[in-house]
């Protein structure tokens, strides 16, 4: 089944620390923003992109899209003051019948073929988010001092992109504005309706570009990318 793709580019960076939304920082002299676009656009299964953004970012943004010839955005609606209103914006501006996918466009480097699992997880159970295994130890700490070690075994690091379908995704959504829930990831949401969640496993290297470190590590999945192709 093809898919929409809503891509929550409205953030601030500030983690980044660069001065600008890090999502125009380029990596091999691309943005960002690019690199994650062609993720989707390359895809031919995925139908369209909707696109959040910040309302005075968005003339550099279509731009953008014209110089690299991006072509599947068929909306961009303006992103809201936290991650999880940007998300809702973009579902508003894109009803469908079919499967969703929530993705960070700060993520540059998730896989197709992680792309159709999720999408397949999603058909079939409703709900599915990209995760990998936690490979450190976890403890629950308060006031500096360690309360409990997790369970290795049972700890999975949530990525994006998260798939839904569109209805399940809606109602927990409007749940969630109607009782000022704010999550950390569209799950969260769903989750909280009683929904089943299934995990679909990705890569360690479908990175969230947040700090100045992944910017190197960055660099280097593309080297690694660009040998695999060879
Ligand atoms: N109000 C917001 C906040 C975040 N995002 C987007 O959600 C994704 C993940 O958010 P995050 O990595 O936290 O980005 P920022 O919020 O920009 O980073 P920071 O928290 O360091 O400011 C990014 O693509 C970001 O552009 C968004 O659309 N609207
Ligand atoms: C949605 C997410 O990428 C899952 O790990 C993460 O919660 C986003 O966090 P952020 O602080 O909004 O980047």
């Amino acid at each position: 089944m093809l898919y929409t793709v809503l891509l929550p580019a409205a953030g601030s960076g500030k983690r980044m620390g660069a001065g600008q939304n890090k999502l125009f920082l380029e990596l091999r002299k691309i943005p960002i923003l690019i690199h994650t676009l062609r993720a989707f656009e390359q895809d031919p299964k995925c139908h369209q992109i909707v696109l959040a953004v910040k309302k005075e970012e968005q003339a550099f943004i279509e731009e953008l899209l014209v110089k690299h010839r991006i072509s599947k955005v068929a909306a961009i609606t303006e992103g809201g003051a936290e991650r999880q209103h940007s998300v809702y914006a973009c579902l508003k501006a894109s009803p469908t019948n079919g499967i969703v996918l929530v993705h960070d466009a700060a993520r540059p480097f998730i896989r197709q073929e992680v792309i159709h699992r999720l999408v397949q997880t999603a058909e079939e159970f409703g709900a599915a988010v990209a995760a990998v295994r936690a490979k450190d130890t976890v403890k629950k700490v308060e006031n500096g001092i360690i309360q409990e070690t997790v369970d290795r075994e049972s700890l999975w690091i949530i990525q994006t992109p998260q798939a839904f379908r569109y209805d399940v995704l809606e109602k927990a959504e409007r749940m969630a504005e109607k009782e000022g829930f704010l999550g950390t990831d569209e799950a969260m949401l769903v989750e909280r309706q009683g929904e089943q969640v299934h995990i679909v496993e990705s890569t360690y290297d479908n990175l969230k570009m947040t700090t100045q470190e992944d910017l190197l590590f960055g660099e280097v999945i593309l080297t690694k990318r660009e040998q695999e192709e060879q």
